[in-house]
């Protein structure tokens, strides 16, 4: 997974000061390093029954919309407050860096839903379990979470013990 390393580029201070930032945008930007980030990701459930992605907003659109793709399943958008049209499910969660809120549409998974939550990135885990509470809030069962970028010394993963995580490459 070096390769994956050499296109992710540190910002420092973003977006606030004591934040190392990890942009994803030069390995997004190449078509090798995301065709070989997106099949990394899926790979290990490709014979798990997954029913359909769910892809964290907003760089988790990215990988989430071309994981469902590759899977032949449809994708789920888990967005931040005020962006989805119809009636929604809300969860409240704390981040590396301030509060926010992630929601989905009522009928966007039910009972016998199997989901891949995908997103970028796993820092602290307080958007990765408030994603999973928003899928089990609707009836269905997480399947896994993964994510290309792990920050093993924000301990995200602890926070996740009762699910499956998939992280491509740690710091
Ligand atoms: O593990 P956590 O501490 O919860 O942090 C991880 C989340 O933070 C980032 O998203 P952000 O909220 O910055 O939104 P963006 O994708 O819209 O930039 C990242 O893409 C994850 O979704
Ligand atoms: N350090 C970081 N880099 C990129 N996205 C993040 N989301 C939370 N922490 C982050």
């Amino acid at each position: 997974m070096e390769r994956l390393k050499t296109k992710i580029r540190d910002i420092p201070d973003f977006p606030k000061p004591g934040v190392l930032f990890k942009d994803i945008t030069p390995l997004v930007g190449d078509p090798a390093t995301l065709r070989l980030a997106v099949h990394q990701l899926l790979h290990p459930f490709l014979e798990q029954g997954i029913t359909a992605v769910g892809g964290i907003e907003a760089r988790g659109f990215i990988f989430g919309a071309l994981v469902a793709w590759e899977l032949g399943v449809g994708f789920i958008p888990l967005r931040k407050s005020g962006k989805l049209p119809y009636e929604v499910r809300s969860i409240s969660y704390q981040l590396e860096y301030g509060s926010a809120s992630l929601e989905a549409h009522t009928d966007s998974l039910g009972p016998g839903d199997n989901v891949l939550l995908v997103d970028d990135l796993l820092a602290t885990g307080g958007t990765a379990k408030a994603s999973c509470e928003l899928v089990e809030s609707l009836g269905a069962t997480v399947a896994a979470c993964a994510f290309v970028i792990e920050l093993d010394f924000l301990h995200g993963r602890e926070r996740l013990s009762d699910y499956t995580v998939h992280s491509l490459v740690h710091y």
